[in-house]
């Protein structure tokens, strides 16, 4: 039984779509420079924006903290924009005269954005610019908890766009969200692809709306700290990485696999570098608000480590960064192993390489298949030795997995929503980006003749009896 918020927000839904389908037929007629200009601006205003919808998003989901979602809203203006200005997306964007071949580009038409509520704005931001960048229309579906944040991200996206010479109703966002509306709108006929990025059941609904679909995984990040590592520049980074926004990047590391033979070093290195170890006791009453009915806790994702002692019991040095506890183990029993989405790490021992890579395997058939690993080793034989069966999308070595993920400290395509590729249930590995919002129709010249049918014969091979 729908309610009557239900039949306003699937009218709202109905209506954008509407307006949508008319500014990308506009869209759709404008050259590459006419793009580019509009791109552009989207990007200056994002970057304008960064701090203003850093505020807006923290005050609204209380996840993460402003100076970090002010550096996740830049990366998404800055780093997404350079990765993408120079890329063709109008007409015939690859002349291939060799094998006679011409590509030319073709927009999806309207994309359907899920946004999550741990990076609600940033991805607002990415997902406009990708999208105007392939011609295409975009109407965002919010989080329920950062819907006013992602409002107001997705208008600024449009405003820039409109001051550029983009139609009205190219970008939209859903002002109230609810579940029928954006079942609506992922199942409406006007849509063409879903760019799902959020928690598994969105995900899990965007897959089953029956129009093709971009989505993510979660991520359950093993980091192994080989023997060869550059310790204290391994934690540094490790710290960096792990703390940002309060751990809500779903590349974050979620566990450290130790090297035995360093570990003392390790552990003095994380201590020196800010990270609180949890005696046994401290352990176990995290433990119990790290998980409620069998699934991660909303209420410690994205928090300091402080308050996430607070809400256990325990009390955290105000200097603490990160809380870490060994474990030895991996299960829903051993909520450690999970991830976690805050600023906490389980640290496992192991003895070689052998014990870190089935492990890592098993940390991911756990919770994060298809999606990161990393790795700190200066030996490169050990590096190609432990990444190269890893089930996973990007395999992050000698940097924080949080950065390298994102291709913000590596050279991956810069991206806020990571493929998993079909071990995680995706249908890329990739990180997506403009190239996936686009189809590519081929222009192909005959080149060649079909060989004649005595031709054919001649080149069966003989039949021996
Ligand atoms: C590169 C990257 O980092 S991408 C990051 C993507 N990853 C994530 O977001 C992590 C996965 N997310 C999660 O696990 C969760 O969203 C958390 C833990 C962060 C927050 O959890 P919560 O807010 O408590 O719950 P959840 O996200 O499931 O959603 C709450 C409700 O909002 C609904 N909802 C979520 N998105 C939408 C949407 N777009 N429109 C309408 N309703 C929605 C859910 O269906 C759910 O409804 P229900 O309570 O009736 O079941």
């Amino acid at each position: 039984m729908l309610r009557d918020i239900d039949l306003q927000s699937i009218q709202e839904v109905r209506d954008y779509l509407e307006q949508a389908k008319e500014a990308q037929k506009i869209l759709g007629k404008m050259t590459q420079s006419e793009i580019d200009k509009i791109v552009e601006n989207m990007s200056n205003a994002g970057r304008e924006a960064a701090e203003k919808l850093a505020v807006m998003a923290v005050e609204e989901t209380r996840f993460g903290n402003v100076p970090d979602k002010v550096t996740k809203n830049l990366f998404a203006a800055n780093d997404v924009y350079n990765s993408i200005k120079d890329i063709k997306t109008v007409g015939i964007i690859n002349r291939d005269e060799e094998n006679r071949v011409w590509e030319v580009a073709q927009p999806v038409g309207i994309v359907a954005g899920i946004v999550p509520s741990t990076n609600p704005t940033s991805t607002a931001i990415f997902k406009s610019l990708i999208a105007v960048k392939a011609r295409n229309a975009i109407i965002f579906s919010p989080h329920p908890s950062a819907a006013k944040a992602t409002v107001e991200a997705a208008k600024i996206m449009q405003e820039a766009a409109e001051r550029a010479g983009a139609p009205k109703g190219l970008i939209s966002c859903i002002m109230q969200p609810t579940l029928a509306a954006t079942n609506e709108l992922m199942k409406h006929k006007l849509t063409d692809v879903i760019l799902a990025t959020g928690g598994p059941g969105m995900v899990k609904a965007a897959y089953s709306s029956g129009k093709p679909a971009y989505g993510v995984g979660p991520g359950n990040v093993p980091v192994y700290i080989h023997e060869s590592a550059d310790v204290a520049k391994a934690i540094e980074l490790i710290i960096e990485s792990k703390t940002f926004d309060y751990g809500t990047i779903c590349a974050s590391e979620q566990a450290l696999l130790v090297d035995e033979s360093i570990k003392e070093k390790v552990v003095a290195e994380l201590k020196q570098q800010g990270a609180y170890f949890l005696n046994e006791d401290e352990k176990r009453k995290v433990e119990s608000v790290i998980m409620v009915n069998g699934s991660l806790n909303a209420k410690i994702v994205g928090k300091a480590p402080q308050v996430i002692g607070e809400m256990a019991g325990i009390e955290v040095p105000a200097d603490a960064k990160l809380l870490v506890a060994e474990e030895t183990r991996v299960g829903k029993e051993y909520p450690f192993s999970i991830e976690k989405l805050s600023p906490t790490l389980a640290f496992y021992t192991v003895k070689d390489l052998e014990e870190a890579s089935a492990l890592a395997q098993e940390l991911l058939v756990f919770g994060g298949l298809g999606h990161t690993v990393g790795i700190h080793a200066q030996d490169e034989k050990v590096i190609e030795a432990y990444t190269i069966d890893k089930p996973a999308g990007r395999i992050i070595v000698n940097a924080g997995t949080t950065f390298g993920a994102i291709g913000a400290t590596v050279n991956v395509m810069p991206s806020l929503t990571l493929g998993c590729g079909a071990i995680g249930n995706n249908i890329t590995s990739d990180n997506v980006t403009v190239k996936h919002l686009f189809n590519i129709k081929r222009v192909a010249f005959g080149v060649r003749e079909m060989p004649k049918k005595d031709e054919n014969a001649q080149k069966q091979p003989a039949l021996t009896k």
